[in-house]
C-alpha cells in the first residue's frame, strides 16, 4: 500500500503538517485511493467522500496581522524583494502585471528574469522594474550548445537566488520545452534554498508534468485557474474536477502533492494545504479580462512579508531586550490575541495566510475598478486601486 503513496506524505519526508495530520491523511489517501479514478457514474453510485467544509477567511484580520508598519528604521530591501521568472516572445502583460502589483503592495524591489525578446518591452513599460534578459527559447539555441546555455542560465539566476524573499515562477512563461527545462533548474534552486516559491500561469504547467518538483515543498503555493486546476486535478489525482465535493478534492490534492498550498481561483477563491479549506469570497469584479490573476500572483509578497514581520520583532526586540524567550511569547500572545485564540493549524502556515490576503485584496481591487470602469475595466485599472483597496484595512498612518 506504501508504494502507492506520494514519497513526500510519508511523516519523515514532509515538515508542515504534524505526525497526526499526515496520520489522518495517509489514512483518508489510503482508504480513497482508487476513489478518484472511478468513473463519474461509479461515484455518482453510493461511494461517500466525507464533507469538508470551506471557513470563509477573515481576510481583513488576515491582512491587518501580516502587512508590517511603515517604520523609519527600516531600510530599502525589508519590505521585500520578490522576483518574477516569467516574460516571453508573445507575453509581456503578464510577468509586468505580477511583479508590478509586488511593488504597489509594498516590497521595496521587483525583480523579472525573462527572455532577451520581452526584457525591452517589460522595461518599456516601467523604470521601477529591474529586468534581467537572461532566459532563452529553443529558436535561439544551438543543440550542441544547450548544456551551456542552460548552465549558464541557471547561474544568472542563481547569483541572484538567495537575497529574494520569494520567487514567483510562470507568468507568461510560455511553454518552449528548452526554457522550460531550464525553469526546472530554477525551481529545484529555490527549494535547495529553502526560498517560498508561488507557481502560475506556464508554471503549472511545467509542474503538473513533474509533479515532484514540488512536492513536499512546505514553501510551494499553486494558483491554478479552472483550466490549470483541471490539469492538475487529470495529473495528480486521476480523475475528473468533482464540483460536488470540491473542497474535499482539493483538500485531497494539496494532501497529494505533500502538503503544497493551492489557491484555486473561480467565482470564489478556495485555499488549502490539505490541513482545511478557506474560502474568500469577498465579492469583485464581473469583468473576466486577463492578467488578473497575474496580479494575485504578484501579490505573494505578503507572504514574505509575514517572515518579515517575524524577522523585524527578534531584531528589533532583540537590539532592546535580550530575553528572546519573553520576546517570543509576547510574539505568539499577540498573534492569538488577533486571531482571538481560534486560528486552527492551517492559519499558522505563513503560505495560507499570503493566499487569503492576496486574494481578498485583489478582489476589492477589482471591485473598485469595476465602480469605476465598468464594462472597459483592463487589468491596469485594477492595479491602480490596490493602494486604496490595502489602505482601507491599513492605513499607512
Ligand atoms: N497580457 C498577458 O501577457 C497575459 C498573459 N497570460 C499568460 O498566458 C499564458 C497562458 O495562460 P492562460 O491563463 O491563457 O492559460 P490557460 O487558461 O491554461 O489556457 C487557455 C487556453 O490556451 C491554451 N494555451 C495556453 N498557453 C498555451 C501555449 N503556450 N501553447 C498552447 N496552448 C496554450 C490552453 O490549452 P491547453 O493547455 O488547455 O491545451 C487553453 O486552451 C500564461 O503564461 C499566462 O501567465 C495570462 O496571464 C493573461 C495575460
Ligand atoms: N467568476 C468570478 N467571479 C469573481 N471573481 C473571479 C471569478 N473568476 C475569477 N475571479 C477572480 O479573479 C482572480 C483571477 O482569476 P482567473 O481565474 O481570472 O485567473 P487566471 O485565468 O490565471 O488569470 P490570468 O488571465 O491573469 O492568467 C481570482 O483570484 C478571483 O479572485
Ligand atoms: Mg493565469
Amino acid at each position: 500500500m506504501r508504494g502507492s503513496i506520494p514519497f513526500s506524505c510519508y511523516p519523515e519526508n514532509c515538515t508542515l503538517a504534524s505526525a497526526a495530520v499526515l496520520r489522518r491523511n495517509l489514512f483518508l489517501i489510503k482508504c480513497l485511493d482508487g476513489f478518484c479514478c472511478r468513473s463519474h457514474s461509479q461515484r455518482m453510485q453510493g461511494t461517500q467522500s466525507a464533507a469538508v467544509p470551506a471557513a470563509e477567511a477573515d481576510a481583513e484580520k488576515t491582512i491587518q496581522m501580516i502587512t508590517p508598519a511603515l517604520d523609519p528604521i527600516r531600510y530599502k530591501g525589508q519590505a521585500g524583494k520578490i522576483a518574477v521568472i516569467g516574460g516571453c516572445r508573445e507575453y509581456t502583460g503578464a510577468p509586468y502585471f505580477a511583479a508590478i502589483s509586488a511593488l504597489k503592495i509594498g516590497a521595496d524591489l521587483s525583480h523579472i528574469f525573462c527572455t532577451k525578446d520581452a526584457a525591452t518591452v517589460i522595461k518599456s513599460y516601467s523604470p521601477e522594474l529591474i529586468v534581467h534578459p537572461v532566459l532563452e527559447e529553443s529558436y535561439s539555441v544551438r543543440d550542441d550548445e544547450k548544456a551551456s546555455v542552460s548552465a549558464k542560465v541557471l547561474s544568472e539566476v542563481g547569483k541572484w537566488m538567495e537575497r529574494f524573499d520569494c520567487i514567483v515562477v510562470g507568468p507568461g512563461l510560455g511553454r518552449d520545452p528548452f526554457l522550460m527545462d531550464c525553469v526546472k533548474d530554477i525551481v529545484k534552486h529555490a527549494r535547495q534554498a529553502s526560498i517560498p516559491i508561488v507557481i502560475d500561469g506556464d508554471g503549472l504547467f511545467l509542474i503538473t508534468n513533474n509533479l515532484d518538483l514540488v512536492s513536499g515543498n512546505s514553501l510551494a503555493v499553486l494558483t491554478p485557474n479552472i483550466n490549470e486546476y483541471k490539469r492538475l486535478v487529470e495529473k495528480a489525482l486521476g480523475c475528473e474536477v468533482n464540483e460536488k465535493d470540491g473542497n474535499y478534492q482539493l483538500q485531497l490534492l494539496s494532501t497529494k502533492i505533500g502538503g503544497v498550498t493551492i489557491l484555486h481561483k473561480g467565482k470564489s477563491d478556495f485555499i488549502s494545504d490539505g490541513e482545511a479549506v478557506h474560502c474568500v469570497s469577498t465579492f469583485g469584479s464581473p469583468r473576466r479580462c486577463g492578467g488578473q490573476g497575474d496580479i494575485l500572483s504578484g501579490r505573494f509578497v505578503l507572504i514574505q512579508l509575514l517572515h518579515q514581520q517575524i524577522f523585524y520583532y527578534k531584531s528589533y526586540l532583540n537590539y532592546f531586550d535580550n530575553n528572546s524567550v519573553a520576546v517570543f511569547s509576547s510574539w505568539a500572545r499577540h498573534h492569538l490575541l488577533i486571531t482571538n485564540g481560534t486560528i486552527g493549524k492551517s492559519l499558522s502556515n505563513p503560505m495560507v495566510l499570503g493566499c487569503i490576503a492576496g486574494s481578498a485584496l485583489l478582489r476589492r481591487a477589482a471591485a473598485f475598478a469595476f465602480q469605476d470602469k465598468k464594462r472597459a475595466t483592463l487589468t491596469t485599472d485594477i492595479i491602480e486601486f490596490l493602494g486604496k483597496s490595502l489602505e482601507e484595512i491599513c492605513p499607512a498612518d
